[in-house]
């Protein structure tokens, strides 16, 4: 139906944007029924037959979206439901599209997009089965940000985490992009089976087709076993290829005819194999670039990006940097670093930086923020000193490597433990600590590899009877 004659009810407490909404809609012809709590639009919704919902979320009574659901399994005929907030945060935007909502617009919005969005609301009409197919459940993985770029990631995400659609990340390093796949994983109804990730730049080029796709046992030299790849791994999941664009042309070709026919046959094998898992890729690198020099397919390429979302760099959105930076004092104090606040003046420094590592880059400066300052608050000095450390370059090597600096991170503190102590008394401080990041770094690789020594030693760049001494402490 068009918007002329169309019967809309607002459920907004704020007169002024309930004003403008309604000269915007009636100049359209629309006959609006403005309301301003919970009980109101029940009861309005009971009394009359409307085409279309227009709710803010935080009402005097209770949540706009509460209800809505219920309404709707009580077998109400319930009209597309337009959803405007503050509460910009993706929980809203998830539990939004959970409640079944037809559209969300982050507050403040556009005027026209609101009209935009009745219309198409109203061109679909009551589909409620359509509107509450597909759950959405976002699972604790809070991905914070309020700037506009990241409003438009959170629609995207609710509006593709129901679906099995092929998603292509891009951002540079540290941006978010395994978060953002974590988020639409646990917002997809294969949240209860596994979430597999898998870098592509983190393992041997030659090993990558057998770690995706699994080997027979004597596919190549030192295949003692047969292994299971990450795809049966991931099966009923998600499989999160990072770093897409540094996957070899032969392991693209078995990823292509997995996307195209759903089978996959381990390396070494004619075995045929189907997988049911959802692709998320995502890159820091220009795949279109990756294409035209030919290190990478452009089918393969139109596949996985059915579905892209960008993520915006950090300095491209400095007005969430005072809220990370809370969230990661937290953070750390949850696992135990002091707790600190942070003045205002410090708070202005951080965000005047251009961070090249992104939020990773500021989530490293904050742990040791929280770690260094010696008093209870963190000042400007403390900001400006550690950013100074910099190889002349504002900073950049706090960007450098995560890993590392989470290892600087957890060696400090290790420092300071019961062990650390004991080991120091009996002069043995750094062979202890040696042997235990080895050890954590030979498991972990291990698990990594179901086991397979080999394929271990070979990441890892140690041969296999020093990875099995070490293992036996030696
Ligand atoms: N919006 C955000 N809110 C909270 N934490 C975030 C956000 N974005 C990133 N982080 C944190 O920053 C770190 C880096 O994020 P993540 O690993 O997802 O980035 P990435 O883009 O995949 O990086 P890379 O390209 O280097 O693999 C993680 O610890 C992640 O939890």
């Amino acid at each position: 139906m068009s918007m002329s004659g169309a019967h809309i009810l607002l459920v907004e407490d704020d007169n002024a944007i309930a004003t403008v909404i309604r000269v915007a809609l009636e100049s359209e012809g629309a006959q609006l029924d403005a309301v301003d709590n919970l009980a109101a639009r029940d009861a309005a919704l009971t009394a009359s037959r409307y085409d279309a919902i227009v709710t803010d979320v935080i009402l005097p009574d209770g949540n706009g979206l509460a209800g809505l659901r219920e309404l709707r399994d009580a077998g109400e005929r319930l009209p597309p439901v337009i959803v405007l907030s503050a509460q910009n945060t993706l929980d809203t935007a998830v539990r939004a599209s959970e409640e079944g909502a037809f559209d969300y617009l982050p507050k403040p919005f556009d005027l026209d997009e609101l009209v935009e969005a009745l219309r198409a609301a109203l061109r679909r009409g009551d589909d409620s089965e359509r509107a509450g197919e597909g759950e959405a459940n976002l699972s604790g993985l809070p991905i914070i940000g309020r700037a506009a770029s990241m409003q438009h990631v959170y629609r995207t995400l609710a509006r593709v985490a129901p679906t099995d659609l092929s998603v292509l990340i891009l951002g540079e390093s540290g941006t978010g992009k395994e978060l953002v796949a974590q988020a639409i994983h646990h917002s997809s109804r294969r949240r209860t089976r596994p979430f597999v990730a898998v870098n592509m730049a983190a393992i041997p080029r030659d090993l990558i087709e057998s770690e995706l796709f699994g080997h027979e046992k004597g596919a190549f030299t030192g295949a003692m076993a047969r292994t299971s790849g990450r795809f049966e791994q991931a099966e009923g999941g998600t499989l999160f290829l990072d770093e897409i664009g540094d996957m070899p042309i032969e392991a693209q070709t078995r990823l292509l005819r997995v996307l195209q026919s759903g089978d996959f046959s381990p390396v070494g094998s004619s075995r045929v194999l189907r997988a049911d898992v959802r692709i998320i890729a995502a890159t820091n690198q220009d795949l279109m670039a990756l294409v035209a020099s030919g290190r990478f397919r452009e089918d393969l390429y139109y596949r996985l990006n059915v579905i892209p979302i960008a993520l915006p760099a950090l300095r491209d959105r400095r007005s969430d940097i005072a809220l990370l930076a809370d969230h990661f004092l937290a953070q750390g104090a949850g696992v135990g670093l002091p707790r600190k606040s942070i003045s205002r003046d410090a708070l202005a420094a951080l965000s005047a930086h251009d961070w090249p590592g992104n939020v990773r880059e500021l989530g490293n400066a904050m742990q040791r923020l929280a770690l260094l300052t010696r008093g209870e608050r963190i000042g400007k000095e403390d900001v400006v000193r550690l950013l100074g450390q910099g190889s002349g370059a504002g900073g950049a090597d706090l960007a450098v490597v995560d890993p590392s600096d989470a290892l600087v991170t957890a060696v400090r503190l290790w420092l300071d433990s019961g062990p650390a102590h004991e080991a120091a008394e009996n002069g043995d401080l750094h062979g202890r600590l040696v042997s235990l990041v080895e050890q954590v770094a030979i498991e972990a690789i291990l698990e990594q590899t179901g086991g397979n020594q080999l394929k271990a030693a070979a990441i890892l760049g140690i041969n296999r009877n020093t990875l099995r001494l070490k293992r036996k402490g030696g």
